[in-house]
């Protein structure tokens, strides 16, 4: 170790004393990766005893680590596999940098530089406070992006995620020539809910069928609330008549169920227009949103509670 003088007088004298004294942590390693200089930041980042240190060799620093449960948060099951991996990495470069975390939270940079020499020259830099701000800066832009993309009412995918996941099915629908169906389904007679129990009731019932959607369709099948009363299905690789049937079994099901909390036996149902996408054909979310939009038109028409398919410009209907 290098006997440092406690007043520099000369630049290799000012050099030694801030190697010695920074609050950055360094460490040297000859040819054989024997310690030959490590600085008081790193005793301290480490918890080592300097003293304790005498003839060290990288492995044994990094076996004290392994054994101790200090330093650096190993995820390796074993030392050995740990050891392989450091010796894998390590001098695979001239130059590396990567980051790490402590068992006690903190996080560092860390600079690896090889020499020509063999010598190999380790520098670490506390990095916590700004990996602390980033993770937050990622938290609150998740936070974010799921605001944007979500109804609050119904936890749903709100209308905007919902159009940019049909634009992006319908481009890997072209693409790998896939079918896809798309749905809208609207609540029968919801202002009349709304008239007579109140707007809270209303929402309960938005939350309600929100869930009851989600519980019964698929978990690669995209719903979303588009509108007031009104709901979008995405059924990825799905034939026409598959995704009839599972709206059939949906409309069954619902007629089946009773919301007591808004008053006894109530119960409600929903209209829906159904459209396929042509792999073919270059259609758009906008031309298929106006052909399920038609179905759903006539379903409305036709007396409600039953959900149309829109195919060739012809309307067939399942009860
Ligand atoms: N409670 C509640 N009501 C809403 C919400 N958004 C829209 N609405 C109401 O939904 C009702 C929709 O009414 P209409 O478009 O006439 O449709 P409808 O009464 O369902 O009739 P049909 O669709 O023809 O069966 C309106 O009264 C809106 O005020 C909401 O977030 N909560």
């Amino acid at each position: 170790m290098a006997l440092i003088k406690s007043q520099p007088a000369t630049l290799l004298e000012v050099m030694e004393h801030h190697i010695q004294f920074t609050e950055n942590g360094i460490a040297v390693f000859d040819a054989e990766d024997r310690f030959i200089f490590h600085n008081q930041a790193f005793d301290c980042i480490f918890g080592l005893d300097a003293s304790a240190m005498e003839g060290w060799t990288q492995d044994d620093w990094l076996t004290w680590m392994y054994v101790h449960r200090g330093g650096v948060n190993i995820e390796w099951d074993s030392l050995e596999s740990w050891l392989a991996y450091v010796h894998s990495v390590s001098r695979s470069k001239p130059f590396r940098r990567f980051e790490t975390d402590l068992m006690d939270g903190r996080w560092l940079l860390v600079s690896e530089q090889t020499y020509p020499s063999g010598h190999l020259v380790l520098h670490f830099a506390d990095i916590t406070l700004q990996k602390k701000t980033e993770m937050e800066l990622k938290e609150a832009i998740a936070k974010i992006e799921h605001i944007a993309q979500t109804d609050e009412l119904t936890n749903l995918p709100n209308r905007r995620h919902i159009l940019s996941r049909f634009h992006e099915e319908l481009l890997r629908a072209a693409r790998y020539k896939h079918e896809f169906c798309f749905g809208i389904l609207d609540i029968d007679h919801f202002k009349l809910v709304n008239d007579k129990y109140g707007h809270p009731a209303g929402d309960e019932v938005l939350r309600h069928f929100s869930k009851f959607l989600r519980d019964h369709l698929r978990s690669q099948d995209i719903v979303g609330r588009v509108g007031g009363e009104e709901f979008a299905i995405l059924f990825p690789e799905t034939k026409l008549d598959d995704a009839l049937l599972v709206l059939s079994r949906i409309n069954e099901t619902l007629r089946k169920e009773r919301l007591g909390q808004i008053a006894p036996d109530f119960s409600y149902s929903f209209s829906g227009g159904l459209v396929s996408s042509e792999p073919d054909l270059m259609e758009d979310c906008t031309l298929l949103m106006a052909k399920a939009d038609k179905a759903l038109y006539q379903a409305k028409n036709g007396g409600r509670n039953r959900v149309l398919r829109y195919q060739d410009d012809s309307l067939i209907s399942i009860p």
